[in-house]
């Protein structure tokens, strides 16, 4: 039996990590031929390898995965784990990609407490301390980034209209970057290789949790589009969108949304016409 860590952040991390080895061993076994099979066999692999583990580090615990049965017990407890044994699985499949991850975050009573998203490809994994966060051993701080001119993070698959008409309504330059999985576009915030990720359309709980965990432990911002709280660990897993961004784009980023949802009125063009 495996003697897991008692702290949760630490216990967080290492479930990441040996996840993301799982899922490195699976694919340089099966290799890039069968795309389906590959990534069929990744989110079996990596799901049973954490349920197995935090059924032996956690007990009492409950868990949301992406892969799993949902047992609504978890609706009454003070602790479930919310995992994506695999988020970027179409990335997964495809050969000399890094961009797919393994998210692993707890949540407590109403909030989440640790978290951590292991980046298998770079060899690293990001996570929550007991105060901040860290990308492997050293201290992650949301990086300020440059107002006039921002990256925003978007799918490489799904068409990213709703950040294109964004881009249209803000006062700035947006550079739009493609890269896969959820959680691999929020590390790039957080490591300062993206600026924003801005996401809308649809994603479960899974798909967040473990890299918002991260976020806010770095001081970055996290929240829905209009600006509320992201909510975990509810009935209904569809959280369907976010932005994560440094806090000083913020207010512009939300700005616009809200101008797109209500766009101002076009000067000597009557509404009632
Ligand atoms: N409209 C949508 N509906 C459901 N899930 C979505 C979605 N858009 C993105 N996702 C999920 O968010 C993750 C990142 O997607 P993308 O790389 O396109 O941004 C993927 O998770 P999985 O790989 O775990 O399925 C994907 O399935
Ligand atoms: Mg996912």
């Amino acid at each position: 039996m495996t003697r897991w860590p008692e702290d949760d952040h630490e216990l967080a991390a290492a479930l990441a990590s040996a996840a993301g080895d799982v899922l490195l061993t699976v694919r340089a076994e099966r290799g890039h031929g069968d795309a389906r099979a590959l990534k069929e066999a990744g989110d079996r692999r990596s799901h049973d390898f954490l349920a197995g583990a935090l059924a032996e580090a956690r007990p009492g615990d409950a868990v949301l995965s992406e892969e799993g049965r949902d047992d609504p017990a978890r609706l009454d407890a003070d602790r479930v784990w919310i995992v994506d044994p695999l988020d970027g699985t179409r990335e997964f499949s495809e050969e000399g990609r890094a961009d797919w991850a393994v998210h692993v975050a707890l949540w407590e009573k109403g909030r989440l407490t640790a978290g951590a998203v292991a980046l298998p490809g770079e060899r690293t994994t990001l996570r929550t301390a007991g105060s901040g966060a860290l990308a492997g051993d050293a201290p992650l701080v949301a990086p300020a980034p440059d107002a006039s001119r921002i990256r925003v993070a978007v799918s490489r698959t799904r068409p990213p209209d709703f950040v294109q008409r964004l881009a249209e309504t803000i006062d700035a330059e947006v550079e739009l970057v493609p890269i896969g999985s959820a959680g691999v576009k929020i590390s790039s915030v957080l490591l300062g290789r993206a600026d924003a990720y801005l996401h809308a359309g649809g994603q479960y709980e899974w798909d967040s949790a473990a890299p918002v965990a991260v976020a806010l432990a770095s001081g970055a911002h996290a929240s829905r589009i209009d600006g509320a709280e992201l909510r975990y660990n509810q009935r209904d897993t569809w959280l369907p969108d976010l932005l994560v961004c440094h806090p000083s784009l913020a207010p512009l980023l939300l700005a616009g949304v809200r101008d797109i949802a209500d766009p101002p009125p076009v000067p000597g063009l009557s509404s009632t016409a």
